[in-house]
């Protein structure tokens, strides 16, 4: 089974507290901020704050994710500062085209060599933060071997449509549609946008079931309360694992029998719904809600 990523937590990258306890919440993945979390006076200390972060602290159960500024504004100072200090992901916000993935693979691969990393060993994640970005996604999807997921950024992204936010997230259906789209085109992770108003928990929920039932990965989120309350969305319910048991017992049975599809309480089952009851299995797996060689 691939990674989860089901929670990526921002940190903004000069706050040293925060980058000290991020590891203590339960994300899948931390994601430091040099970006729009950081003034621009603070772009210096957050770069090294975050270089090292990454070198002392012990973050091997989790995904480390650094989100860069772009070329033009010091990513490639950024670029130095992460990946010398062993970061697994560098996201590049605000992606418009394939050449900018294409641009930061390139600077990445001059880092690798230049201080004797393997090359290929830092991963990308880009963020789709505007119309032009959406409508290129499929091919910003398929820039670079080094792409784990492509993301939404909802907060520039509505502002870049002139419209903003709403609870029920109609501005946001198409970019959604089309990043996970292209994210599926390409064999990549989709992760969803950030829900910034923290203390709406119901909000909160609410647009963790959409994202989930659309096909997401996973959600950015802001702060560790958010964490539990993806995590319990995302877990397979007890009736759910169940189900994937019976389905599995059931397409075995009948190929014993030389038969591919089968009929189990009065629905039909075959290869795709097999595949479902598999990632069902595997994520309950991943999450111990059961044990590694049950089933
Ligand atoms: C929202 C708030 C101010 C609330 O503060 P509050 O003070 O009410 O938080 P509390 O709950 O009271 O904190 C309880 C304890 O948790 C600690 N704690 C809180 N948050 C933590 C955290 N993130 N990491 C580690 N630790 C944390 C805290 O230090 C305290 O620790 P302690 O004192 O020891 O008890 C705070 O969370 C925060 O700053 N969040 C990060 C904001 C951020 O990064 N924004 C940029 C990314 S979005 C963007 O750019 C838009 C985007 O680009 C996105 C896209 O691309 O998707 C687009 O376009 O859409
Ligand atoms: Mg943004």
């Amino acid at each position: 089974m691939e990674r989860l990523r089901r929670t990526m937590m921002f940190v903004p990258g000069a706050n040293p507290a925060m980058l000290r306890d991020a590891i203590l919440y339960g994300a899948d993945a931390v994601m430091f901020d040099l970006e729009d979390a950081v003034s621009i006076n603070e772009k210096d200390s957050a770069r090294f704050l975050v270089h090292k972060a990454l070198k002392t602290l012990d973050y091997s159960k989790v995904e480390t994710v650094v989100r860069i500024n772009a070329l033009a504004d010091g990513g490639d100072q950024d670029i130095e500062a992460v990946v010398t200090a062993g970061v697994d992901v560098v996201r590049l916000p605000k992606t418009e085209t394939a050449q900018d993935i294409i641009d930061v693979a390139t600077v990445i691969t001059d880092v690798e060599e230049k201080y004797g990393i393997e090359v290929g060993r830092t991963k990308m994640m880009a963020a789709i933060e505007s119309a032009t970005g959406v409508l290129n996604a499929r091919e910003i999807a398929h820039a670079s071997d080094r792409l784990i997921g492509i993301a939404l950024g909802a907060e520039d992204y509505v502002t870049n449509m002139k419209t903003k936010r709403s609870p029920e997230g109609t501005e946001l259906f198409f970019a959604r549609s089309f990043i996970l789209h292209a994210a599926r085109d390409a064999g990549i992770a989709a992760i969803d946008t950030v829900y910034s108003d923290v203390n709406n928990d119901e909000g909160f929920k609410a647009e963790v079931r959409l994202i989930k039932q659309l096909g997401f990965d996973g959600k950015s989120v802001i702060n560790p309360r958010q964490i539990p309350l993806v995590n319990e969305i995302y877990a397979p319910t007890a009736a759910e694992i169940q189900n994937a048991k019976e389905t599995i017992w059931a397409i075995r049975e009948a190929e014993e029998k030389g038969s591919g599809v089968v009929s189990l309480r009065g629905k039909m089952i075959d290869k795709p719904i097999v595949e479902r009851a598999q990632r069902v299995l595997a994520i309950a797996r991943a999450t111990q809600l059961i044990d590694e060689e049950e089933i």
